[in-house]
């Protein structure tokens, strides 16, 4: 039986009950209810039983019951950027900077992320199938708003079924706001217009020609439940531009972007197609952009038509007019307001490639090369005593040993070269270990079959080299090696032990390229007794090497430095070194993990 209240008890009512229970009061004689109910609903509002419920809901809303953020981690690292700045202002400034980037605390933040997403594992089985009335369906009804903001999903035809579901839902996309529409969900109708046996297309003209408000009938989709938004950032090494794809499913979804650019990549659900963001972009919207795989599977099928004139991926020669993995976009409309009914009767039922693309009479230092798609990328704080090797790339005779010469001249107690090892006599005035270590042909097979050296060769019988052990000690002095390897030692310099900064040095236009060194009268690296001036040959050699190095390695430059003007060409690799030591910067994942 309800319990009725003192008059003391009523003082404390809520609000909202209280002025329901005077409204009732006040306005009996309107009602055409008879008295029977009117002390019903009387009682009911008067009951301490509701009373406590309503205390109980309202306790629940008003405490802070859920985490504040789910971003910790993010945070953690914006602080880092803003601390960067200020790390000469003050010593608890850099007392932070250091301890935010503990693993321990890293790994409290990305706990407490994962507690706040909820995260968990394992996953809880669905409920059993038999546990659900078989007779009722629930369907929701979401009613949107056309505008110029896409709604951000796409539809295509169950394979199974037959019938009409949801493919892709955008993260960030007004569908994704929303939380209404889920990957999967059954479309039923659209403006009351049933779209059993209809065709994605059908389904996108009966959209275009509406005006105002559409509404859906929707079955939502089993154990949809909440998604996890990936961390992934990832570099592009190629361009890619959606508008001209004729393999993506939906242009309107998708993201073009240049090549270098770094991209949040939130979803790699689909093989095919990822969703990704540009990084720092303020548009919440993610669109679609090829796989690792896809894109690596796409070169390839290109390759061999341009060198066969046909293709043996299936892949590609399926590939309709609605695109690769063909949902259709759902134009043009906006989430507005959204009515659940719930339940009622449903009315309706990377690829490795061994193909490489330069002259076969090159081949020998590169005939492993991978399709260069996406990088996983982190960013990388400088730390105040550990300085990343500088690595000049490019051809010989470009410049790098200027570059170098200028670096370590503005300041030799910060940069440094690697003294190499010789096998060669010492000569007289040379000390050891000033212009070269001095060893013998034995000490120095003995270091090149340990896999020592970074780069070896052999001038006049002697063997010269670099040894990977003098970047890691000068690494550790604090000081900044500085280095001009040839280009094939990239494959064992960009590594998480030297964390280098490459920097490729090209150089301009030929026109350009003989007029500056014909105008500072630059002696040709290339002739013995460096008395001669650069011929028209060795220039087209050096652009013809440098185009080569850059389509193999192009992948692996930190930036590209035109050397025209040389003045210039050395400011801006000052500032790319300056940057890495007050800046964080992208580097391979696998470098901070
Ligand atoms: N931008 C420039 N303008 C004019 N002259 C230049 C420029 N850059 C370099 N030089 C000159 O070109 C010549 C060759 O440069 P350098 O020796 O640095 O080439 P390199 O790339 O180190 O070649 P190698 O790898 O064979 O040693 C030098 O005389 C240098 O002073």
């Amino acid at each position: 039986m309800t319990e009725l209240m003192t008059n003391n008890e009523k003082e404390e009512f809520d609000i909202s009950v209280s002025s329901l229970l005077e409204t009732l009061q006040q306005s009996q004689s309107e009602f055409s209810a008879n008295d029977e109910e009117l002390v019903f609903l009387s009682s009911l509002l008067q009951s301490k039983e509701l009373n406590a419920l309503v205390h109980v809901h309202n306790s629940i809303v008003t405490e802070q019951s859920h985490p504040v953020l789910s971003n910790a981690m993010q945070i953690s690292l914006e602080v880092l950027d803003v601390l960067l700045s200020r790390l000469a202002l003050n010593e608890d400034c850099k007392e932070l900077f250091v301890l935010l980037q503990r693993p321990n605390l890293q790994g409290l933040l990305c706990a407490h992320d994962a507690v706040a997403q909820k995260d968990y594992y394992p996953r809880l089985p669905e409920i059993p199938q038999e546990l659900l009335d078989d007779d009722e369906e629930t369907v929701k009804i979401v009613q949107l708003v056309k505008s110029n903001e896409p709604l951000g999903a796409t539809i295509k035809t169950d394979e199974e079924t037959g019938k009409i579901v949801v493919a892709r839902v955008m993260h960030g996309g007004a569908a994704d706001r929303s939380g209404l529409i889920h990957v999967g969900d059954e479309v039923c109708e659209v403006n009351g217009i049933n779209v059993e046996g209809k065709t994605p297309g059908d389904v996108l003209k009966i959209l275009q020609s509406s005006e105002g408000t559409i509404t859906f009938k929707l079955i939502p989709a089993e154990g949809k439940m909440g998604y996890r938004e990936s961390k992934v950032r990832v570099r592009a090494h190629f361009e890619y531009d959606a508008t001209s794809d004729p393999y993506i499913p939906c242009k309107d979804a998708g993201l073009s972007f240049k090549r270098g650019e770094i991209l949040h990549v939130v979803s790699q659900d689909d093989a095919y197609w990822w969703q990704a963001r540009k990084e720092g972009d303020k548009n919440l919207r993610a669109g679609i952009i090829p796989s690792k795989a896809l894109q690596e599977r796409k070169i390839l099928h290109e390759r061999s038509l341009a060198e066969n004139g046909d293709s043996s991926d299936p892949l590609f020669s399926q590939c309709g007019p609605g695109g690769l993995g063909g949902p259709s976009c759902i134009p043009l409309v906006k989430i507005a307001d959204t009515v659940y009914s719930s339940p009622t009767k449903t009315p309706c039922s990377a690829v490795k490639t061994k193909k490489i693309l330069y002259d076969l009479a090159e081949t020998d230092d590169f005939d492993r090369e991978e399709i260069p798609t996406y990088e996983e990328v982190a960013k990388l704080y400088p730390l105040p005593d550990t300085k990343r090797p500088v690595i000049l790339i490019g051809p010989s005779g470009v410049g790098r040993s200027e570059l170098k010469r200028r670096l370590i001249a503005l300041d030799p107690d910060k940069f440094t070269q690697v003294t190499p090892y010789t096998t060669r006599p010492k000569k007289p005035g040379e000390e050891e270990g000033k212009e070269y270590h001095f060893v013998s042909h034995e000490a120095m097979t003995g270091l090149i079959s340990a896999g020592k050296m970074i780069e070896f060769g052999e001038y006049k019988g002697h063997l010269y080299g670099t040894s990977s052990d003098s970047v890691l000690e000068l690494i550790k002095t604090g000081r900044v090696a500085v280095l001009n390897p040839a280009y094939q030692s990239l494959k064992v310099l960009r590594s998480a032990t030297f964390k280098p900064l490459v920097l490729f040095i090209a150089p301009p236009s030929f026109a350009q390229l003989k007029e500056s060194r014909m105008a500072a009268y630059a002696r040709s690296p290339f002739d013995q007794y460096n008395s001669r001036a650069f011929t028209d040959d060795e220039f087209h050699d050096i652009i013809r090497v440098a185009r080569r190095i850059e389509f193999l390695y192009h992948h692996w430059f930190d930036e590209v430095i035109v050397n025209e003007d040389l003045g210039m060409a050395f400011e801006q690799l000052l500032r790319a070194v300056e940057r890495t030591e007050n800046e964080p910067t992208w580097v391979p994942a696998s470098w901070v993990q």
